[in-house]
């Protein structure tokens, strides 16, 4: 670390950060500086240079010369080193948290920053056990057990214990927690505990960089907030206070989010529906239901309540399914059936993780859209090159990839336009029937309009879709009938459903007071 003369000794500046990836400026002279027991929001659309800017401070890029991370008054090298981060205070907190869950409480904490005794270096466990006590008891999460196993825990408790590790490095009352999209992957009654924790830190006198696509939240931690479009800043460490969630979602798009939906004409009768019979999976139980083409079936309720593990059991993602699929002429049997059998019946399923299993990520925008269908063409490659161009460019159209160049590898866009690009390449093989699990987690705001959008012109080109999600203002957006499952069966159907509708026969099923199948 070197000394910078700079006029007031913040926990974190970043001054005039760039980074270029060959021709693309993902970060350009981005100046930003946290101040002591601050929440200091950062958003920005897909692609806005989030991520970079954190793998930027994780050293994981190494930014363009002359930008500068100054804390405390002192300039870290560049690219940043591990060690001076862990000396700086500075750590960082990713989406998946990256817990082993085959370790315990204490040993989580401890990586990285354990001490080790005598000459063969051994760790001292008792020393760590007590560390980690000391650091849940700030956290006021007693109940939370050092020698715990982390695979046993709860979605909550492991979140503590990724800020309890984070602390881990951090002085008292000091340093800065980055946190990169961490609470995306935490149900909603998970998060209440986290808010709190965080809250407690910075009370403390540490301070936080909060990266979060989710608006609601960032209005309701930060103190500031930075807005991010094209890399650049476009309004620097705002006033949570004195701004709405409208106009940041305005500041970052650059235009007003435009509502577009439901625009689709009531299901009226047309060919037949594509029939789910007898489908029984771990908690769903002989279930029957009907998706007519044309029609967007929305299925929700509690987590682990049946609808989120429908998806799976008839696209043929889990092996124990039972019941069948009727598409036309055309009869599936789940008993045994593959993805692959589902996938030639004209079943299409977007999974809840889906760039993992999905995109082929050293190839182009074009290729990862085309290749499944190409031999299914028939034609040899040369001549099928403009149709492969028309089919890319139609789904960079749809969905609104940015950059909209078919011929990049899909490893550069950012993960947001990745999940866009999986989502454009089921929707470009015209299946009958369309299986969605959460298509807009962790989108921005203007990518999720323009998903909900693609699936409503889905359906509206004659497409049977059914889509699982938690996201009330999803389903109210698009679907035309919502089923409400607890405990594996459907205890309401929603015609039209607004979110309130949607919220209250959720909490009826929950509660156990909803009454049988019914229209609304
Ligand atoms: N390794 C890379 N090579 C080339 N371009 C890259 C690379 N990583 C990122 N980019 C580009 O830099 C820009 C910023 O991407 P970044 O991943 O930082 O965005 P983001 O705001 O985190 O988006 P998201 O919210 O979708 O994750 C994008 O245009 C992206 O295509």
């Amino acid at each position: 670390m070197e000394r910078e003369v700079t006029s007031a000794a913040a926990p974190l500046e970043l001054r005039s950060l760039s980074k270029s990836f060959g021709t693309v400026k993902a970060l350009h002279r981005v100046d930003l500086t946290v101040r002591r027991g601050e929440i200091h929001g950062v958003v920005g659309q897909n692609g806005s240079g989030k991520s970079t800017l954190v793998k930027v401070l994780a050293g994981l890029h190494t930014p363009d010369r002359g930008s500068r991370i100054v804390v405390e008054g002192r300039r870290l090298s560049s690219p940043t080193r591990l060690r001076d981060l862990r000396e700086a205070g500075i750590t960082i907190v990713h989406q998946d948290l990256g817990l082993v869950p085959g370790k315990s409480v204490a040993e989580n904490i401890a990586v990285g920053g354990f001490r080790t005794r005598g000459w063969a270096r051994l760790i001292d466990w008792r020393r760590e056990e007590r560390i980690a006590a000391e650091i849940l008891e700030r956290l006021e999460a007693r109940s939370i057990r050092p020698s715990a196993m982390v695979g046993g825990l709860g979605p909550a408790d492991r979140s503590i214990v990724a800020i309890a590790r984070a602390l881990r490095n951090q002085r008292e009352g000091g340093g800065v927690m980055v946190l990169d999209e961490a609470t995306r992957a935490l149900p909603k009654d998970a998060l209440e505990d986290f808010y709190r924790t965080l809250r407690g830190v910075v009370a403390a006198g540490g301070s936080a960089l909060l990266i979060s696509h989710n608006l609601e939240e960032v209005m309701l931690l930060t103190d500031r907030v930075t807005v991010l479009r094209d890399g650049a800043v476009v309004d620097g460490a705002v006033e949570t206070a004195s701004t709405t969630e409208r106009e940041l979602a305005r500041r970052m798009l650059g235009r007003d989010v435009e509502r577009r939906l439901h625009t689709r004409a009531a299901i009226t009768d047309g060919p037949a529906p594509v029939q789910i019979s007898g489908v029984t999976g771990t908690v769903v139980r002989e279930l029957d239901l009907d998706v007519r083409p044309g029609e967007v079936l929305g299925v929700t309720g509690v987590a682990g309540s049946g609808w989120d593990e429908l998806p799976y059991l008839i696209s043929g993602a889990r092996g124990h399914a039972a019941g069948s699929v009727r598409l036309g002429a055309r009869r599936l049997d789940l008993r045994g059936a593959t993805s692959r059998r589902c996938i030639d019946a004209g079943i299409a399923f977007v999974p809840e993780h889906r760039i993992d299993d999905g995109l082929a990520l050293a190839l182009s925008v074009t290729e990862n859209i085309t290749l499944p269908r190409v031999k299914q063409k028939g034609r040899p490659w040369w001549s099928g090159l403009t149709w492969q161009r028309r089919e890319a460019d139609r789904v960079i159209e749809r969905l609104g990839v940015r950059p909209p160049e078919r011929a990049k590898p899909v490893g550069q866009l950012s993960g947001g336009n990745q999940q866009k690009v999986m989502l454009g390449k089921w929707l470009a093989g015209r299946p009958r029937l369309l299986v969605l699990h959460e298509p807009t987690q962790a989108v921005d705001i203007g990518a999720r309009e323009d998903i909900l959008h693609a699936i409503s012109t889905t359906a509206e080109d004659g497409v049977a879709v059914l889509l699982a999600s938690i996201q009330p203002a999803d389903l109210a957006a698009v679907c035309d009938r919502v089923l409400v499952f607890a405990a594996g069966r459907v205890v309401a159907e929603l015609l039209r459903p607004d979110e309130d509708a949607i919220v209250e026969a959720v909490y009826a099923g929950r509660l156990g007071t909803a009454p049988p199948p019914r229209k609304a």
